[in-house]
C-alpha cells in the first residue's frame, strides 16, 4: 500500500486552522496564563523520564484539536502503521524504512538484524577487552571513524554526548576532505594501535573513500596488516571487498535504513566500541520505547506528534521560517547539526508525493547551539530581533557530576524560557534608571514560543529516547506535507558537478562553466602552489 496523497491545504482542518489563526495570530500566551492558571496541566506530557512542557506556545485547547484533526484527515494513523510494518513508503527509491526494527525487542528481531547486532558484540567486547589486537601484537588504543553525512553525525553525536561512559579507547571521527585535519590526527596516533573503520552505505562516496585511500595508504607505510586494522560497514559488501577489507571484517548494513537514520545499525559499531556493546544495546532500548509509544499513543498526548503539529503551525501559519534546539549541555554540542541533515535532508522538498509543486511551505530550518553559550552570542535576536524563532530548550535535571554549578545552569535554562514568554512589558516597572531615554531599547515583548524538554539524566536509554523523538517528529511533519522524507535527490547533482570539475583541476583545463565559475576555477588553478 502506498501513502495516502492528500494535499493538506485541501482538508478542512487545514481551512478551519487558517481562520483559528486569523484570530490568535496577535493573541498573548501572557493573556492566556493570566486567564487559565492551570494551562501547565493542559499542555504536557510526562513519560518515562520525559516532561515535555509545550505550554508557553502560542495555542490554545482549539489549536491542538485542530491540529489534531489534520493529523487525522492527512491520514497520519495509516502513516505511522505504513512506517512501522515496512511497506515501501521511500516509493522514490523503491524501498522499505525500517529504522524502527534495528531498535526492536529481541523477540521481534529479524535474523539480519540479530546477526549483525552479535557479530558487532563480538568485535566490540574483543577490542575492548584487547583480545583483538594489531598486526604487531599490541591492543587498539584508538579508533577512526570514516564517513560523512548520517555516517558520520549520528555516530559522533552519541559517542561525544556519552563519554561519561567511555572506556579506554579514543575515538576520532573524519569526515571532512580537509587533509590538514587528516595530518594532525595522523600526527596524534600510533598506526599499530589505531583501527580504521570505513563507513559507508554506499560504499561509493566521494571524500570517505578519498579519506580512507589516506589511511589505508597510513597503515601500509607502517608496516601494519589491513587484515587487523581495518574494517567496513556497509550495504554494499561487494565494493567493500574489492576496496580490500577482508570479509570477515565487513558490518553489513540495509538499504531500508536511511544513513541518516543509521545510528541504530552497525553504523553505530563505533559508538559500541567507544561506550561498550551493553550500553549501545540500552541507546536502541531507550529508541524502541520511544518508537513504542510513538505507535500507541493517542495523539493528544504522543510526544513527536504534538512536537510535529506545533512546528506545522509555525512553520504554515505564523510562516516562523526557521526554528532552534538549545541543549543546556555540551555533551550534546553536535544535536543541532545532528538534527541539520535528519530534518533538512529529509524534509527540505519541493514536490508532493502526487509529483506536482507544492503550494505550502515544507521543511523547516533548524539550527542552535548549546546553552548557555548561545545566549551570550544569538539570544538578543531571539529576545528583542525581528524574527520568532520556536525553540526546544533540552535540559537534565541531574547531572553526571552534580554540583551546584548546574543549579545555575537549569537556573539559565529556565529564566530564559521565561524571558521568552513574558518580556518585560505590562509586568515591568519602570526605575527611574530606566525612565532615560534608554528605556524604549530595554523593553522587549515577550510572546515568543518555546518547548521545554526536561529530562532526568543524560544516559544511553534517554538519549536514545530523544533522538527517535525527533526522527519521528521529521517523520509526521514530512507525512502531513506530503512530500517523500526518505530521499536525498536534491544532495547528488553537486556531486557530479564535483566529479567533473576535479578531472579538470587535474588537467589543468577549465571547461566553459558560467563566467563566475570559471573564473574561480582559473584562479585557484594560477594561484595554487604560488606561495
Ligand atoms: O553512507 P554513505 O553512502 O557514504 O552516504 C553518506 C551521505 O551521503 C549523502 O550526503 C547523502 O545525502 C546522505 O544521506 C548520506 O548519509
Amino acid at each position: 500500500m502506498s501513502l495516502l496523497k492528500n494535499n493538506p491545504t485541501e482538508t478542512q482542518a487545514w481551512q478551519k486552522l487558517k481562520k483559528h489563526f486569523y484570530e490568535i495570530q496577535f493573541v498573548k500566551m501572557q493573556e492566556l496564563f493570566a486567564q487559565n492558571p492551570n494551562r501547565i496541566r493542559e499542555f504536557n506530557i510526562r513519560w518515562n523520564d520525559f516532561l515535555i512542557d509545550f505550554s508557553k506556545n502560542r495555542i490554545t485547547a482549539e489549536t491542538i484539536n485542530l491540529l489534531i484533526e489534520l493529523a487525522e484527515e492527512t491520514g497520519l494513523k495509516t502513516g505511522i502503521d505504513a512506517l512501522v510494518n515496512g511497506e515501501i513508503i521511500n516509493e522514490t527509491e523503491n524501498r522499505k524504512v525500517l529504522h524502527t526494527d534495528l531498535r526492536t525487542s529481541k523477540d521481534k528481531q529479524t535474523d539480519d538484524v540479530a546477526a549483525a547486532l552479535k557479530q558487532m558484540q563480538h568485535f566490540c567486547e574483543s577490542i575492548i577487552n584487547g583480545t583483538l589486537k594489531g598486526s604487531t601484537g599490541k591492543a587498539f588504543t584508538d579508533v577512526i571513524n570514516i564517513g560523512i553525512g548520517g555516517s558520520d553525525l549520528g555516530p559522533k553525536l552519541v559517542t561525544e554526548a556519552l563519554a561519561d561512559y567511555k572506556n579506554h579507547l579514543n575515538v576520532h571521527y573524519i569526515s571532512n576532505i580537509d587533509n590538514d585535519s587528516i595530518q594532525c590526527l595522523k600526527k596524534k596516533l600510533q598506526a599499530e594501535t589505531t583501527l580504521v573503520i570505513i563507513v559507508s552505505k554506499s560504499f561509493t562516496t566521494l571524500e570517505t573513500i578519498s579519506n580512507a585511500d589516506i589511511f589505508k595508504e597510513w597503515l601500509l607505510q607502517n608496516n601494519l596488516k589491513t587484515s587487523y586494522h581495518l574494517v567496513a560497514v556497509s550495504s554494499n559488501i561487494a565494493e567493500a571487498v574489492n576496496y580490500g577489507v577482508e570479509q570477515q571484517n565487513i558490518f553489513p548494513m540495509w538499504d531500508y535504513v536511511g544513513g541518516r537514520y543509521s545510528l541504530w545499525s552497525t553504523v553505530g559499531l563505533s559508538t559500541a566500541l567507544s561506550i561498550g556493546f551493553d550500553r549501545f544495546e540500552e541507546l536502541l532500548h531507550g529508541a524502541h520505547q520511544m518508537d513504542e509509544h510513538f505507535i500507541n499513543t493517542p495523539f493528544k498526548q504522543n510526544i513527536p506528534v504534538i512536537l510535529a503539529l506545533l512546528s506545522v503551525w509555525y512553520n504554515n501559519f505564523f510562516c516562523f521560517e526557521t526554528e532552534a534546539v538549545i541543549p543546556y549541555v555540551d555533551k550534546l554540542k553536535m544535536l543541532p547539526a545532528y538534527l541539520q541533515q535528519v530534518v533538512m535532508e529529509s524534509n527540505g522538498k519541493n514536490t508532493d508525493r502526487q509529483g506536482n509543486p507544492v503550494n505550502y511551505e515544507t521543511g523547516t530550518i533548524v539550527w542552535g547551539e548549546v546553552g548557555t553559550n548561545s545566549q551570550h552570542a544569538f539570544f538578543q535576536l531571539f529576545h528583542q530581533g525581528t524574527k520568532m524563532i520556536p525553540t526546544d530548550f533540552i535540559g537534565f535535571v541531574n547531572p553526571y557530576f552534580p554540583s551546584d554549578l548546574h543549579d545555575l545552569l537549569m537556573a539559565n535554562f529556565f529564566a530564559q524560557t521565561e524571558a521568552l514568554m513574558n518580556g518585560k512589558e505590562g509586568n515591568y516597572h519602570h526605575t527611574d534608571e530606566d525612565t532615560d531615554k534608554n528605556a524604549k531599547y530595554k523593553e522587549f515583548k515577550g510572546n515568543r514560543p518555546s518547548n521545554t524538554i526536561l529530562i532526568d539524566k543524560l544516559t544511553p536509554k534517554s538519549l536514545g529516547s530523544l533522538l527517535a523523538m525527533y526522527e519521528h517528529k521529521t517523520f509526521v511533519q514530512g507525512f502531513i506535507w506530503n512530500i517523500y522524507s526518505f530521499d536525498q535527490f536534491g544532495v547528488e547533482y553537486g556531486k557530479v558537478l564535483a566529479n567533473n570539475i576535479k578531472a579538470e583541476l587535474k588537467e589543468k583545463h577549465i571547461k566553459q562553466h558560467d563566467c563566475s565559475t570559471s573564473f574561480l576555477l582559473n584562479y585557484y588553478l594560477k594561484n595554487k602552489n604560488a606561495n
